[in-house]
């Protein structure tokens, strides 16, 4: 995270202990360039950026693609991941202990720190937040390749992350969706399943998730001046 000041931000926030969730066990299928967590951008892995930009937390606890290790790191906890995010996410979140948890995708390798302290202070004061961008464009429902409806934008978010919670409510939004055999593409929602309100917290349009072959060049760009 650029400018992070490791003391300023536990001073701020020291009163809860965060735990920091990172689903990294993806096969990056969309960005075909192998596991993206491994993918590197300004010369260095996806990884690296999230594990650099969360330093502060209490734990990181790292989902890694089944069949790869990485060494050992002070504060850092590499298990294996599962087939989905959700599944991922939930062997990390068996492992924390923090009062909060953070959920946050590898694939967002720019993580904004006041994006982030807003995150955390909606955490606190509700115990289920995420970041969201509003929608730039005319959003319109693809009717098999023809324009159709135009649902209103202003009403709508991009969801990003990270999401934090309380862990205590992540565990029984995650033990209920198991419950149900649902899968969700994001916490977020799981935490709304359960009846529990998640507030919308403004995030940051360079925190985009590389997901596309194009995304790459972008992130290049940004690296450029993120790294220096
Ligand atoms: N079984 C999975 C699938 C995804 N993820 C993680 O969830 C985040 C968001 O997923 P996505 O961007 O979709 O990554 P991939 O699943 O790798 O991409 P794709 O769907 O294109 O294969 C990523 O950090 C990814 O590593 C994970 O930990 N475990
Ligand atoms: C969690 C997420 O990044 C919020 O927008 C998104 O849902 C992940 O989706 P993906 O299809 O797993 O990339």
């Amino acid at each position: 995270m650029r400018g992070a000041n490791a003391a300023a931000f536990l001073v701020a926030f020291g009163l809860m202990s965060v735990s920091v969730l990172l689903p990294a066990a993806g096969s990056g299928e969309r960005l075909g360039r192998g596991p993206k967590a491994f993918v590197e951008v300004g010369g260095k892995a996806l990884l690296e950026y999230a594990l650099e930009a969360f330093a502060w937390a209490d734990e990181v606890l790292v989902a890694l693609p089944p069949g790869h290790a990485l060494p050992p790191r002070p504060g850092v906890r590499f298990l294996e991941g599962g087939k989905t995010r959700q599944q991922s996410v939930w062997r990390l979140l068996q492992a924390a202990t923090a009062d909060v948890v953070l959920v946050h995708d590898v694939a967002r390798p720019f993580v904004v720190r006041a994006a982030l302290e807003r995150l955390l202070k909606a955490v606190a004061e509700t115990g289920a937040a995420t970041l969201a961008v509003p929608v730039p464009d005319t959003l319109v429902e693809d009717r098999d390749g023809a324009y159709g409806a135009v649902i209103p934008r202003e009403r709508h978010r991009l969801v990003q992350t990270p999401q934090g919670f309380r862990r205590e409510l992540l565990m029984e939004a995650h033990l209920e969706a198991l419950r149900e055999g649902r899968d969700f593409s994001d916490d977020a929602q799981m935490v709304l399943a359960l009846g529990h309100p998640v507030a919308l917290v403004e995030g940051d349009r360079r925190m985009f998730k590389l997901t596309y072959p194009e995304d790459l060049d972008l992130a290049e760009g940004l690296a450029r001046a993120w790294n220096c």
